[in-house]
């Protein structure tokens, strides 16, 4: 893809580690508007919450940044890299890793099968960032590697979003976008991703797109949180001070 940073050198000089930024995007399923001119941006170290209820356009907001979806206006930019309107094998290839609601585990394959797919795509793009490895996430995840050689389908709820998370980390990226990773989880599960989340921001850098209903666990583990209703930004803050707002935790975060 033309403009793609394709050197380790390109990446040092910010190109892609400043992180993602949307700008004016607008997205519509025919008649419906599902995202009216939204402007975020999720830097690089940082986790940035995205929430809101049922039907405020967050699924559809990083179906469009990770090139599911096309724009009908605005732009996503990675660092200083224009992806608006590329494809999703162009927008991985790039460093953009989209974790889909509904734990996207290939369920024929071990756990270990899925985890070398990610290690494929890392690979493609060793030049840029230094993939982790497969023993890594092990490392981050142990109850994984207790099940390296099951087929996924016999994980439990956590686990599979666990191989989800693990899987996307090792494409190497520089933005993980996770939809609803809290969904259906006990709490102590959700703890602990989230924990494993949050110190791979510190360490790594990387930049969150964290989408949560769940906006009390959210915003405990993000920097800043924005929040979306019918398709539209009507809040933007620090978490902390998003967690105080009781009116907005009224209206829009439902706690
Ligand atoms: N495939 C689709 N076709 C038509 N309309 C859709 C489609 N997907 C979503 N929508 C509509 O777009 C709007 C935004 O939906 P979206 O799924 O992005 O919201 P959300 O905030 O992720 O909600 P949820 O948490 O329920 O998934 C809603 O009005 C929804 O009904």
């Amino acid at each position: 893809m033309s403009g793609m940073p394709d050197d380790r050198a390109s990446c040092e000089d910010g190109a892609q580690r400043s992180g993602l930024r949307v700008r004016g995007l607008t997205a519509h399923y025919g008649p419906v508007t599902a995202l009216d001119d939204v402007d975020l941006a999720a830097p690089a170290g940082r986790v940035t919450a995205v929430l809101g209820a049922n039907g405020a356009g967050k699924t559809t907001l990083l179906r469009t940044v990770s090139g599911l979806l096309r724009p009908q206006a605005g732009r996503v930019e990675l660092g200083e890299v224009d992806l608006t309107g590329a494809s999703a094998e162009d927008v991985t290839r790039a460093g953009l890793a989209h974790v889909p609601e509904g734990r996207g585990v290939i369920t024929e394959l071990t756990v270990e099968e899925n985890l070398r797919l990610g290690a494929l795509l890392g690979a493609a793009r060793s030049s840029v960032r230094t993939p982790p490895a497969i023993a890594d996430v092990y490392s981050l995840f142990p109850s994984l590697r207790r099940r390296e050689k099951q087929a996924a389908h016999s994980l439990s709820g956590g686990e599979r979003q666990m191989l989800v998370i693990g899987r996307a980390l090792l494409s190497a990226p520089e933005v993980l976008l996770l939809d609803e990773p809290s969904l259906g989880l006990a709490p102590r599960v959700v703890s602990r991703i989230f924990a494993v989340l949050r110190e791979l921001v510190d360490t790594e850098g990387i930049a969150v797109l964290l989408v949560e209903q769940n906006a009390r666990s959210a915003l405990s583990i993000a920097d800043t949180g924005v929040v979306l209703n019918l398709g539209r930004v009507v809040a933007r803050s620090d978490a902390a001070t998003l967690a105080e707002d009781d009116e907005l935790r009224h209206a829009y975060l439902g706690f």
